[in-house]
């Protein structure tokens, strides 16, 4: 059987405390009854804010949808007020963990010295990065994909091997993150392609499309990415169920 396509989503800070619980009780239901992830066609993940990771991992239970946190301190435990542990996020059950998003690398200027770190903290408390890496500038694909291999080396240079976690690569140009349409299809496709290949060749890993992703993407993207970091277009659940829906059509057109 073919690998899971991966479907995950960071809802950022956009939800209040209750609205978080609705929308991942509504995602879970449908996780508990779509045929795409009873059959192991899709895999998903989600990562709420960190007041509401205790309620979503207790919703989930009994699932295998992967919580994770938006960001992690790059120390271990001790004195550094109002940040989080790897080590707190693994206790509680998260399995992975966001590191590197164009958000937190602009708004909090975290730069590559950080992202590697939290990386390398991430992976030995067996937490999956989402590593999100992507090219500043609209540009030819050929570029994006030596700047994102570039980020992607950076990130990795820290962490010992073999990788004691999973690594998703979440391949986002920052010029498509809270656009209004993502990236072209050709641009997606030959960069996640070319990003796939490097992981292939050094130590695996799964290559995902996020910026402004939704319903609809996946289909013609034709396999060229092994799944979505989905954002505001998702923030109706309906939309994640069309998502899953097009998960089962692509899996019943590839038998
Ligand atoms: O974390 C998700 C990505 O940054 C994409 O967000 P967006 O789809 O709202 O642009």
């Amino acid at each position: 059987m073919t690998a899971p396509l991966l479907i995950g989503t960071s809802l950022k800070m956009y939800f209040g405390y209750q609205q978080t619980l609705d929308w991942c009780r509504q995602v879970t239901d449908i996780a508990r009854r779509h045929p795409a992830v009873t059959q192991g066609h899709a895999a998903l993940f989600i990562m709420p804010s960190f007041p509401t990771l205790a309620p979503v991992l207790e919703m989930v239970r009994g699932t295998d949808i992967r919580i994770g946190a938006q960001n992690l301190s790059d120390q271990p435990p001790g004195a550094w007020t109002g940040e989080v542990s790897a080590a707190m996020l693994a206790e509680m059950g998260c399995r992975c963990v966001e590191i590197g998003h164009a958000e937190r690398r602009r708004h909090f200027h975290e730069d590559e010295t950080l992202v590697a770190a939290k990386t390398a903290l991430a992976m030995t408390h067996g937490l999956s990065p989402v590593l999100c890496v992507g090219e500043g500038e609209e540009g030819d694909p050929e570029a994006a994909a030596s700047e994102c291999i570039r980020q992607m080396e950076s990130a990795l240079a820290e962490t010992p091997h073999p990788r004691e976690a999973d690594l998703i690569v979440a391949y986002e140009p920052h010029w498509a993150i809270g656009a209004s349409q993502p990236a072209s299809s050709e641009h997606i496709s030959a960069v996640c392609m070319k990003l796939q290949a490097y992981l292939d060749g050094h130590g695996g890993g799964c290559v995902i499309y996020g910026g402004s992703a939704g319903p609809g993407l996946l289909s013609r993207l034709e396999g060229s990415v092994q799944g979505m970091f989905l954002g505001r277009f998702v923030h109706d659940a309906r939309a994640f169920e069309q998502i899953l829906d097009e998960v089962m059509t692509l899996h019943a057109a590839s038998r």
